[in-house]
């Protein structure tokens, strides 16, 4: 985003915590520095701003922007101007009506991930200028560049996680959509599908310019589900195997109110209400990998965190059938399943990612301006203009998909596996930092695939282990093989298939297997009825109002103030 035309819009003299200062603003920023210190010649210009304690404020970090009380006793410079009348008896009829000071509140640790808003209060020397201070503050809050919704539409889970997103949602984020002047519609979800269903049809999506869900990954999955059908059913678009999903202009937030949240914690740096409530007023934007799953050409989800087969499939079958055990049905299904000790007989194909020095154990870890997942965005731009000039009717394909077609560039792994995970974004949350598979892109356009070989109950549990200690790493043992694929297909091999049948056609393999010991898989928390599928991996398909992670270097930095900032925080 750039903001251009940086000249002064307005600029007068104010007062902060009883103290003058001099308060300018342009398009990107609000300024203000105390009138009372000189500025010595000599010095460089950082140097005086130090010295002078300006205070430069990015507007886009500005949430909004309210008339306030002044306080009640103002300091003597400001009392010969705007409170000359006290001393008449006429006083109460010539107080003026309008506004004397007005707060301005923002968002402060921007560098860290859990973010936090503060608000300062400015005083007029007149009503009319305080006014017009109030004006010109919404009207740059308001240019197209910043891209802030000014409607949502809000889907609240009552069920999610502790039960607690209403009142999560009433405390914590209300009160900032509130001085933002966002309009909300809220839906408090009444069954399962209901935001999808609403989002999917019904809905009039024209009169909202972003969606947001408060409860965890399942409610958000739904969201996700129904607005890329809606966009592209609405746009004549089939969802089957050969065609790329059209991107929808919604942007979702996710406020976190459940019980893992992952996908907010990989996309923010941190599972918080505040913080998410805050990234979507000021307009973030940053847009996410998702996988589309397939039966055949038949189409099932769409996913964004986790596809998983054996462990994870059976642990989330398991916990189906206990669900009146609550968060624990989670831990009490996967030592089941560890004990059960499980591999499942299955044919694997994938197609890698172009990008070789991309490569899932590379170490390279996704923060905001990730260079992997900007190369892959812009990539994505260019091969949708050259496509659409190129040729109009392959607009559904690719141009990395032709190139690749022709030459395969398939690979295919047949064997035992335990557990075989695609995942689409590392899956990083509060109890695993690092996540599933940390060094997966959020924009990159692949996902990493992990495939766990059959192997002893003591060596999955350190499988499982490794995923969740930061010093171990899991793709050091030697049972764990890791790839980074554009797509995929699987099917399972039941016990009486010979080797000799791999010459039959894999479609109508497909069509008639009917395996007798096979897995499920686990999408996105959903259970997929049929093991055999295809998916594949659409670079940035959706938009979250979110930056990525902040790196761990930027979140320890200390954050820089003046004194009159650190007042007031909400
Ligand atoms: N009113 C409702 N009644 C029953 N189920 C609901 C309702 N609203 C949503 N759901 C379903 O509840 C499931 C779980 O919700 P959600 O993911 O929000 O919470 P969670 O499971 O606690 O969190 P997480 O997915 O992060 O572990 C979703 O799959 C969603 O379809």
């Amino acid at each position: 985003m750039e903001v251009k035309n940086d000249h002064v819009l307005i600029q007068s003299n104010v007062e902060i915590n009883n103290k003058p200062y001099i308060l300018s603003l342009t398009r990107t920023q609000l300024t203000w520095e105390p009138t009372s210190i000189e500025t010595g010649r000599s010095s460089t210009i950082s140097e005086q701003l130090a010295k002078q304690k300006v205070h430069v404020q990015d507007m886009r970090e500005v949430i909004g922007v309210h008339p306030v009380k002044p306080p009640s006793k103002p300091s003597r410079g400001f009392k010969k101007s705007y409170n000359s009348k006290h001393d008449s008896p006429m006083f109460i009829e010539l107080h003026p009506i309008g506004p004397l000071a007005f707060a301005v509140s923002m968002v402060t640790n921007t560098s860290k991930p859990r973010w936090r808003c503060k608000m300062i209060n400015f005083l007029c020397t007149d009503t009319y200028l305080c006014q017009q201070w109030i004006d010109k503050i919404k009207e740059v809050l308001a240019i197209p560049a910043f891209n802030r919704p000014r409607r949502l539409l809000v889907f609240i889970n009552p069920l999610a996680g502790n039960k607690k997103a209403e009142k999560i949602y009433r405390e914590k984020v209300q009160p900032f959509f509130e001085i933002a002047e966002i309009h909300v519609d809220v839906i408090v979800t009444e069954r399962a599908n209901h935001a999808r269903d609403t989002v999917q049809s019904g809905y009039d999506l024209r009169t909202v310019d972003g969606l947001v869900c408060v409860g965890g990954d399942g409610i958000f999955t739904e969201l996700l589900n129904g607005l890329l059908t809606r966009t592209n059913t609405e746009a004549g678009m089939e969802q089957t195997l050969d065609h790329d999903p059209i991107s929808p202009d919604l942007r979702i937030g996710i406020i976190p109110a459940g019980s893992t949240d992952c996908i907010v914690y990989t996309t923010t740096g941190v599972a918080d209400p505040a913080t998410s409530a805050l990234h979507i007023i000021i307009g973030d934007s940053i847009g996410i990998d998702v996988c589309s799953v397939y039966h055949g050409d038949y189409f099932q989800r769409y996913c964004v965190s986790m596809l998983g087969y054996g462990y994870f499939g059976d642990l989330l079958k398991e916990s189906e059938n206990n669900r009146w055990m609550g968060k624990l049905r989670y831990d009490w299904s996967g030592l089941k399943k560890i004990f059960a000790n499980r591999a499942y007989e299955g044919e694997i194909e994938f197609r890698e990612s172009p990008d070789s020095k991309s490569r899932p154990t590379d170490g390279v870890r996704c923060f905001i301006g990730c260079s992997v997942c900007q190369a892959a965005g812009d990539r994505k731009s260019q091969d949708s203009i050259q496509i659409r000039t190129a040729a109009p009717a392959l607009f559904t394909i690719s141009q990395e998909d032709l190139v690749q077609n022709s030459s395969d560039g398939w690979q295919t792994i047949r064997g035992r596996f335990c557990s075989i995970k695609c995942l689409t974004l590392s899956c990083a949350c509060s109890l695993s930092d690092k996540g599933l598979a940390p060094n997966c892109h959020l924009g990159d356009g692949c996902s990493d695939l992990v495939l766990v070989r059959e192997c002893s109950r003591f060596n999955f549990f350190r499988f499982l282990l490794s995923t969740n200690k930061p010093e171990l790493n899991q793709f050091d043992l030697d049972f764990v093989e890791v790839y980074r694929v554009k797509e995929f297909r699987f099917r399972p091999i039941s016990s009486e298939e010979s080797d000799s049948d791999t010459a039959l056609n894999r479609k109508s393999r497909h069509k008639k297997l009917r395996p007798q010991r096979s897995s499920l898989w686990n999408c996105d928390g959903e259970v997929l009825e049929n093991p055999v599928v295809n998916a594949r991996v659409h670079c940035q398909l959706v938009r979250l109002f979110a930056r990525g992670r902040p790196t761990l270097e930027r979140s320890n930095e200390n954050h820089s103030c003046c004194v009159a900032c650190e007042k007031g925080e909400m």
